[in-house]
């Protein structure tokens, strides 16, 4: 299992550690675009392969394609990430550009790999590899629910003061600020609703602090977070390369799947050797549905910014 990291930066060095750690793909290739920059982060993480007792392999490349030969998993991180006050869909100029070439070339090299696409904003740049690759729908992935799913069960642990592990839930819709739908009515304690422990003003705190997630965290470190976005990341790496059939919101294409086309934003999905192996469709309540409705809207004006 050969698996492609594009972007050395935050978040592509912290996908391929937790790749790594979790020891289930025999090669990580690296590749920046900055100068000995994959190298030198390729080289510092195989010096932890004896220390975290991984075999991956871990090789660095400066924006040379044919070491990506043959990947399985191709995982775009490359292009610049939010500063504070600023939002995801700001980045589209500089970073809808790196996205269609990365994509194009990775493809050129790859052409039965499976893409993840991370870069912001993400269901747009997910939607831009749909346009420009012509891949089938279910070899393009974005990600976006896996890490917003993980912010929401850290706040619902928070606020039931409860271990995280004790908490399930979800979180659907598009990967910004007000596009997230985090699935309230639907997370549990220990198969239990946390509606029977929590009030509604203290569930909308969470769905608050959930959705502004990514900003608090920039707000904080001066440019956006990377420890839970890679773990996300190397998670669907992982369902996938071992065909786990597992479920993750992640962004895909919809042609008609709750009531939403041409467009991709986050709703559950099986994961599994074939990438995207089907999309899940919930009954949503008329609020949940109404949320849906407002967040595809945010992400369709998005994608009308790109120049197809
Ligand atoms: N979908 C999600 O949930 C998340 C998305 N992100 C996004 O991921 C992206 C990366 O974030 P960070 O790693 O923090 O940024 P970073 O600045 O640390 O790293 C980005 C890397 O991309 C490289 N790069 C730029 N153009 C390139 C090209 N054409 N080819 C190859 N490499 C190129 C840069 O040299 C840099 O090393 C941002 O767009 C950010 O908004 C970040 C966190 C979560
Ligand atoms: O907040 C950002 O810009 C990066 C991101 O998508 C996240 O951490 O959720």
């Amino acid at each position: 299992m050969k698996v492609t990291v594009v972007g050395a930066g935050a978040v592509g060095a912290s996908c391929a550690e937790y790749i790594a750690i979790k020891d289930f793909a025999s090669e990580v290739v690296i590749l920046d675009i900055k100068e000995g920059f994959a190298e030198g982060k390729a080289m510092d993480l195989m010096q932890t392969a004896s220390l975290n007792s991984f075999d991956t392999k871990i090789t660095g490349s400066t924006n040379d394609y044919s070491k990506t030969a043959d990947s399985d998993i191709c995982v775009i991180t490359s292009g610049i990430p939010r500063k504070p006050g600023m939002t995801r869909e700001e980045l589209i100029g500089i970073n809808a550009g790196i996205v269609k070439t990365v994509s194009a070339s990775l493809i050129a090299h790859s052409p039965n790999t499976i893409i993840i696409v991370v870069s912001n904003p993400m269901d747009t740049m997910t939607y831009l590899v749909h346009k420009t690759t012509g891949l089938p729908k279910n070899r393009i992935i974005g990600m976006g629910g896996a890490l917003d799913s993980a912010r929401f069960k850290y706040r619902l642990a928070e606020a039931l003061n409860a271990p995280i592990s004790d908490v399930d839930g979800m979180v659907i819709g598009g990967h910004s600020d007000k596009g997230m739908v985090p699935l309230t009515a639907h997370a549990t304690r220990n198969s239990i609703k946390v509606t029977e422990f929590l009030s509604k003003e203290r569930l909308e705190q969470v769905t608050e602090d959930t959705k502004v997630g990514g900003a608090t965290l920039t707000k904080l470190l001066g440019t956006s977070a990377w420890y839970a976005p890679g773990a996300a990341v190397s998670g669907l790496v992982q369902a996938i390369a071992c065909d786990q059939k597992k479920m993750f919101p992640c962004s895909t294409l919809l042609e008609g799947e709750y009531g939403l086309n041409d467009l991709c934003i986050g709703v559950p999905v099986i994961l599994g050797k074939n990438g995207i192996e089907s999309i899940v469709e919930i009954k949503l309540s008329d609020a949940e549905k109404a949320h849906m409705q407002e967040s595809a809207k945010g992400v369709k004006a998005t994608n009308g910014l790109l120049e197809l």
